[in-house]
Order: C-alpha cells, then sequence, then structure tokens
C-alpha cells in the first residue's frame, strides 16, 4: 500500500513536486506518466526513502520510507533509474550478495531465470550490455519478494523481447499481490501494465483515473469499409473516408458506436469490418500536451486514490 498526501519535494528554489496526493493500494499497477522534469524520479525516490519530503505526508507497507527505512526496505523493492553496482562482480555473485540483505530472498537462478539473465551469471557486470543491466536491476528489486515494487522506467534501453518479458514479470507480480508504482516513457508499455494512470506536469498531479476512464476522455473512432463516404449518412457526424473506409471520429465512442449500428440497422445494412477503438493513452496524453485549456484530458476529473 503507498499512501502520498500533499507531497511536496523542493531542491533550493526548484520546487519539484508540488502538493501531490494519491494512493496505491495492494496488487495494484499504477503508471506515473509526464514529460522530462515532471517530478515523477523525485516522487519516487521519496516514496523509496532515497529523499525526505520537503512536506507532506508519505506511507509505504504501513511506515514512513525515510524515518522507517530499516523496516519499510524490508517490504519494498527498488529500481531508480541510475544503479550502483560493482563492476568487477558477476552477474551471480551480485544477486548472491544481494540475497544477504534481506529475509526469505528467492534463490539465484530463479530470479536469473526470472529476468533472462542465466545465461549471463558468470559475466562481469562491468561487461553487461545497458539493457542487461536493467534485467539485473530487475532481479534485485524483486529478489526479497517485496510487498511494494517502485520501478522507475524499467524498460529503458530493452529491446522488444526483454521488454515483453519485464512485462510479464511484472504482470505476475501484480497478480500475486504485489503493489506496483511504476514510471514510464512508453504509453503503450502504461496502458499494457497500469490499471490506473497518474500524470504528472510541473510538479503537479495534473489526471488520476483507470486506464478505461482516461481513455474514454480521448477521441476514439468507429470505422467501417466502404467504396465511398456513403451519401445518407447524418450530416452532423463527423465523417471522413480513408483509405477504403468511414470513419467517424468521437468523444462519445459508446453512443456514437451505437447510432452507427442503429442507423445502418434502419437501412437494412450489415457494415462490413466495423471497428470501435478507443483513443489510445499515446492519443490521449499528447492531446493533453498539446491542448492544456481543455483537451480531451482536461474531461477527466480528478479521482485521487480511486481505483
Ligand atoms: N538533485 C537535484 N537538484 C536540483 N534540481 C533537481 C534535482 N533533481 C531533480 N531536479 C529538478 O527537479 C525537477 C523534476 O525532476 P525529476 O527528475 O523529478 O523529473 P522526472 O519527471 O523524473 O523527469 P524524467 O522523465 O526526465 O526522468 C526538474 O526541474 C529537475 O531539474
Amino acid at each position: 500500500m503507498i499512501e502520498v498526501n500533499d507531497l511536496t519535494v523542493a531542491y533550493g528554489s526548484v520546487h519539484a513536486v508540488r502538493g501531490v496526493s494519491f494512493q496505491v493500494t495492494p496488487g495494484e499497477v499504477v503508471a506515473l506518466l509526464g514529460r522530462n522534469g515532471a517530478g515523477k524520479t523525485s516522487t519516487m525516490q521519496v516514496l523509496a526513502g532515497h529523499r525526505a519530503a520537503t512536506s507532506g505526508r508519505v506511507r509505504v507497507a504501513g511506515g514512513d520510507p525515510y524515518r522507517d527505512r530499516a523496516t519499510v526496505r524490508r517490504h519494498v523493492g527498488i529500481m531508480l533509474q541510475e544503479a550502483g553496482f560493482l563492476g568487477e562482480l558477476t552477474v551471480a555473485e551480485t544477486v548472491q550478495a544481494w540475497r544477504r540483505f534481506g529475509r526469505d530472498p528467492l534463490p539465484r537462478d530463479e530470479v536469473l531465470d526470472l529476468v533472462d539473465l542465466r545465461a549471463q551469471a558468470r559475466i562481469r557486470v562491468g561487461r553487461l550490455s545497458g539493457g542487461q543491466r536493467r534485467r539485473l536491476d530487475l532481479a534485485l528489486a524483486i529478489l526479497h519478494r517485496p510487498q511494494v515494487l517502485f520501478l522507475d522506467e524499467p524498460t529503458t534501453g530493452l529491446d522488444p523481447e526483454a521488454r515483453q518479458n519485464t512485462w510479464q514479470v511484472i504482470e505476475g507480480l501484480a497478480l500475486a499481490g504485489t503493489t506496483v508504482l511504476l514510471t514510464t516513457h512508453y504509453l503503450q508499455e502504461a496502458e499494457r501494465l497500469a490499471g490506473r494512470v497518474l500524470m504528472m506536469e510541473a510538479g503537479r498531479l495534473t489526471v488520476s483515473g483507470d486506464l478505461p476512464t482516461v481513455l474514454s476522455a480521448g477521441t476514439g473512432t468507429v470505422s467501417f469499409a466502404a467504396d465511398r463516404l456513403p451519401e445518407d449518412l447524418p450530416a452532423d457526424w463527423p465523417a471522413e473516408y480513408a483509405a477504403g473506409r468511414v470513419v467517424i471520429r468521437t468523444r462519445r465512442l459508446d453512443e456514437t458506436a451505437a447510432e452507427v449500428f442503429a442507423w445502418a440497422a434502419a437501412r437494412g445494412r450489415v457494415l462490413p469490418q466495423v471497428v470501435v477503438r478507443p483513443a489510445s493513452l499515446e492519443e490521449v496524453y499528447l492531446g493533453l500536451s498539446d491542448d492544456r485549456q481543455g483537451g480531451p484530458i482536461g474531461a477527466v476529473p480528478e479521482k485521487v486514490g480511486h481505483r
């Protein structure tokens, strides 16, 4: 369980986090999104106990991650952006060394299999590729079966297969009840993993909502195959014709889909290759960035701590 109440983080005169509140409940995967410098890493660092909050209240696994660090750490796995490994140790030696730092660690080979590093077990850490290091980071973060996992850009630099593998590991942990907060710039990753998304902008939380709610605030499409734009389409439908399809863009996806089907049924037509597609998270996110004053995301009420 993660609870953040009115968190601020300042570096001198730089206010990186300005009054952020949210909760993450057990087994939930929440993605913290936002452009470079939005305040995501600063938030993560406080939650991980690496940095004191400037003000506000933070609880992780029942304790204050900074003041009760020793207790909280037992329940928390952390993968921040820069890991400090000893380059001369091998992968297996590194995992073995970390196993001593907590109770009931996963067996070494099991964790290496999970992150697909078994074949690199005897390689010195200093010789790993960037993506392999990232996977070793993940191995160490999950080694002590954490209740709460903080992942700061967990798949940056990973090849597509390694990324898929990491996603499966995270999904498996969440299914087993691990609470996960992750930051990512890969919106597809957030869409795949997260039940809920938080968006930060200039230190503030601008959006907090479950994924379907956030996506439904974007512009989706209803489309079907046709050889031209039908002349009897209602004039107020913003329909376009492109690449052999009629495309209707809408922010009321469910209602529009029902209207399109009703329109076809009234004419005894079956629409070929109908696709009802919600906006992707990337489209919603970019809509937010382009049009802060009431773009698609502006319609999403902030739901702090609501799943
Ligand atoms: N140690 C520091 N000292 C001074 N300013 C800092 C420090 N760390 C971060 N900042 C500033 O705080 C703000 C938030 O940075 P932060 O790293 O939290 O953003 P972020 O959302 O994680 O960005 P990114 O996506 O690039 O990782 C930025 O303006 C950054 O320059």
